[in-house]
């Protein structure tokens, strides 16, 4: 077994443990030691001049501080030493028959050491044997590895080797035969006095031979499982060593502290087969006379482990070094052998930027790639520069211009009540559409069958409504009269897309609702979405309203349905909150162009001379603007455009800005900057609230804005809620209930957490805390509780639809 495996196979944490007891038991040993020679001087009496100190320690030594046996020992060899005896006739040589090993016939003295020396050939302490009881007698001795062991009797050196010249020697040059008591060869290859032994050294020694019988590899995988599970701290004296950062650097120095404070870290050839002979022994120190003195012997090399315990050369610390005198296994050693990925990873870090070195696996490689791509994609560098402000006071500048009032509404009513084609009518009235376009349109209309949808189409223009027939989406146009500009806000009347409705209604400052006059289709669409999207703009904020009571062509200019629908859409306005100066009536034909621009000249409907559509849209004023608020514009859109990777539209519901500005969307809570504007499609400095614009932001990445987003002021931000209050009408039963939330292109899932109480609809006054049930037409104050943040303000108008149906509508407290 090598020194490696054997030290593979110590407990460090124990040897160290019982080094440190050992330590202890030294001082012990010296005061044994004291009061040995003190009890052998007193044995020996007067003789005791005759011996030294050193003689009387070794002999204690040799004996175990048995008194009795040292005085015999000392009295014999020193004080009364036996009388040489008369050389004895030439014994007759072994014959071949018998091979006698040398050792056999040395004292037993000599074979004690020289099994020490055996047991030290590697470097181990092999005193060990004698304090495990491995004594050898002279008579049967068993030469390792040879067999069988033959009885053999005593003999001596001087008899053995009587026929030798140098062993004639005259008698007054005799000297007394003291054989070295302690070998001086061995583990520390040292020639001074002889060191002692300790019970560390014997512990091992004796492990070490304990360890030499186990070769198994079941031992091995086994030691190989202990060492993975060794655990030690690491020292800060390493980091000196080992300049290498991260995991690296931690593992460098904990291997090193192992090394260093455990493990012998000295790389050691393997001795060759002349080293760990027994050569020197044979010519170990025959028995001379006095002056005493030890022959030089060849010094051990020490091994790794006695370094460690007992100091020696300095040791080199390299990081190989560290991983080989391990004594690992070949796979542990190979998974060592290199910095991991992570440590290649980390080093390529603190390096700023440089190549990962080779070495790494693919799959290292190709997460660390991933990792920079990431990185980089990750990686904001916009080096335009900022866009210029003009550092223009923006309301003043509203003030000074001449521009015509901003209106948007939006036109409501159940499907098919002909919005689309009354809006499509107004636009070729005004000429905002030419005829030529309309044509195109009727002809390609006519192609699918659907000729009667050419008007509708000027807004329809979305393949999927065309072929549908339906409004899918809220459809924006512009025009303007003597006085003011308009947006309109086409929404569906589809009950699949109120939540487009909610978003065009949240834009919008009034509405036209359409009525379809049609026999039944009135009644049929009053029980619709005529009445949803009445109590929904009202909800919204919408407080003026104009009713086009549609399609009367097909009922001949009737004045009795006129006036029937009349009364019926007023009485349920009223009851909705809308007050009656804000509600008009006109009688009109969308498809025919009957008072929408023109009045109409049907003889039929002479019995109407109120003001048209257009005129009503001009007496309608647009809600008050809160321009001095901080800003608030709720994205409508998001898209790319030439001017910027980041363009949007919307309408600016509070506050003014300009060009160059600096706004924060939320709820990314990103930074952007303006770098150029539109307002009602045409380029501007400036907005003012109720304008609707198309902004282009730069220092922004896409992804953080989204359609129902609010670009804000950024030292006025608007905050993100998850939980709010709602002062809500109620469309439908309400109780703690899931609920969508919507706020203009804004949708947010949540619930519905409490009911504190009931409201008066006009004074607002609490009628009854915590209800269990809202009805329909109940005004309630309820508590929401949104999955995610969303930015939400006091003031606002938000809508609550669950299952496809609108169940309430209200503003945040
Ligand atoms: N006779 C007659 N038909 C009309 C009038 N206005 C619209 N229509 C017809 O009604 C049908 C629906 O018209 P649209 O304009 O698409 O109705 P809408 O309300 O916009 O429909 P959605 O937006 O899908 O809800 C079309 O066939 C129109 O030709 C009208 O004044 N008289």
């Amino acid at each position: 077994m090598s020194r490696h495996r054997a030290v593979r196979n110590l407990d460090y944490d124990e040897v160290m443990d019982e080094f440190e007891e050992n330590l202890e038991e030294e001082e012990e040993n010296r005061l044994l030691m004291e009061q040995g020679v003190a009890d052998v001087r007193d044995a020996l009496g007067a003789e005791a001049a005759k011996v030294t100190k050193t003689q009387i320690e070794e002999a204690l030594w040799h004996y175990y501080y048995d008194v009795d046996k040292s005085v015999t020992y000392l009295t014999t060899k020193f004080i009364n030493p036996p009388q040489p005896k008369a050389p004895k006739p030439a014994a007759p040589k072994p014959t071949g028959k018998f091979i006698i090993p040398l050792q056999a016939m040395l004292p037993h003295e000599l074979q004690d050491s020289l099994h020490w020396a055996e047991d030290n050939r590697d470097g181990l302490g092999g005193r060990a044997s004698r304090l495990t009881g491995f004594r050898q007698d002279h008579v049967g001795f068993r030469v390792p590895g040879s067999s069988p062991s033959y009885p053999l009797p005593p003999v001596c050196l001087s008899t053995h080797f009587h026929d030798m010249p140098w062993g004639n020697i005259p008698k007054g040059r005799e000297s007394i035969l003291i054989p070295p008591v302690v070998p001086r060869c061995g583990l520390l290859g040292g020639s001074g006095a002889p060191p002692k032994m300790t019970k560390l050294q014997a512990l091992a020694a004796a492990r070490k031979k304990k360890a030499q019988e186990k070769t198994s590899e079941q031992e091995v995988e086994q030691t190989r499982t202990q060492m993975t599970g060794l655990s030690v701290s690491s020292t800060p004296t390493q980091k000196e060593n080992t300049p290498l950062s991260g995991a690296f650097s931690k593992r460098l120095k904990t291997s090193s502290s192992t090394a260093q404070g455990r493990v012998p870290i000295i790389p050691t050839e393997p001795r060759s087969e002349s080293e760990q002979s027994v050569e020197p022994i044979t010519k170990e120190p025959e028995v001379v006379a006095e002056p005493v003195q030890v022959p030089p012997v060849k010094k051990a090399q020490p091994s790794a482990f006695a370094q460690t315990l007992f100091g020696g050369p300095t040791p080199t610390f390299t990081i190989q070094q560290d991983v080989v005198t391990l004594g690992l296994a070949p796979s542990v050693l190979e998974a060592f052998s290199k910095p991991s990925p992570d440590d290649i990873v980390l080093a390529a870090q603190a390096k700023a930027g440089k190549k990962p070195p080779a070495g790494q696996t693919k799959k290292s490689k190709l997460s660390t790639t991933n990792s920079v791509t990431s990185s980089v994609a990750e990686l904001k560098i916009d080096d335009t520069p900022l866009p210029k402000s003009r550092n223009l006071n923006v309301l003043s500048e509203f003030e000074k211009s001449t521009q015509k009032k901003n209106a948007s509404f939006v036109v409501v009513g159940h499907v098919d009540a002909g919005k689309s084609t009354m809006m499509g009518r107004l636009l070729l009235d005004l000429n905002v559409v030419d005829q030529r376009t309309v044509e195109k349109l009727r002809k390609e209309a006519h192609m699918i069958g659907k000729s009667s949808f050419a008007l509708a189409w000027v807004l329809d223009q979305r393949t999927e409504e065309r072929s549908r027939g339906v409004t899918i989406d809220i459809a924006t146009n512009r025009f303007e009269t003597d006085t003011t500009a308009f947006t309109i806000l086409d929404a569906p009347g589809h009950r699949d897309f109120i939540p487009n409705m909610i978003a065009g209604a949240s834009q919008a400052d009034f509405a036209v609702l359409v009525v379809d006059a049609s026999t039944g289709a009135f009644e049929s669409g009053l029980k619709g979405q005529t009445k949803e999207h009445s109590l929904l703009i009202r909800s919204m904020g919408v407080s003026r309203i104009i009713v086009a009571v549609n399609k009367l062509d097909m009922v001949n200019w009737s004045q009795e349905r006129f006036d029937e629908i009349k009364d019926q859409v007023s009485g349920f306005l009223s009851a909705t909150g809308f007050q009656k100066k804000n509600i008009a009536f006109v009688p009109v034909s969308g498809l025919h162009g009957d008072n929408i621009v023109k009045r109409s000249e049907n003889p039929a409907v002479a019995w109407y001379t109120g003001p048209t559509l257009i005129e009503e849209l001009e007496l309608s004023e647009p809600s008050a603007r809160a321009m001095e608020k901080p800003l608030r514009i709720n994205v409508a859109e998001v898209f790319r455009t030439q001017q910027s990777q980041v363009t949007v539209s919307g309408r600016v519901d509070a506050g003014s800005l300009q060009m160059g500005d600096a706004v924060l969307v939320q709820p990314a809570t990103e930074k952007a900057f303006v770098k150029s504007l539109l307002v009602e499609d045409a380029p501007a400095d400036w907005a003012v609230a109720g304008q609707s614009v198309v902004l282009h932001l730069s220092h922004i990445d896409p992804i953080h804005v989204r359609s129902g987003d609010i670009i804000c002021d950024p030292n006025k931000p608007i905050p993100k809620e998850k939980t709010f209050n709602l002062k809500a009408l109620a469309f439908d039963f309400l109780m703690p209930m899931q609920v969508d939330v919507h706020r203009g292109r804004l949708h947010a899932a949540g619930k519905i957490t409490a009911m504190p109480a009931l409201l008066d609809k006009v004074t607002g006054a609490v009628t009854k805390k915590n209800p269990r049930l809202v009805k329909p037409g109940q005004v309630a104050r309820v508590r929401v509780e949104l999955d995610d943040q969303v930015p939400l303000e006091a003031g606002q108008r938000v809508v609550l639809r669950s299952g496809g149906e609108t169940i309430a509508a209200g503003l945040l407290e």
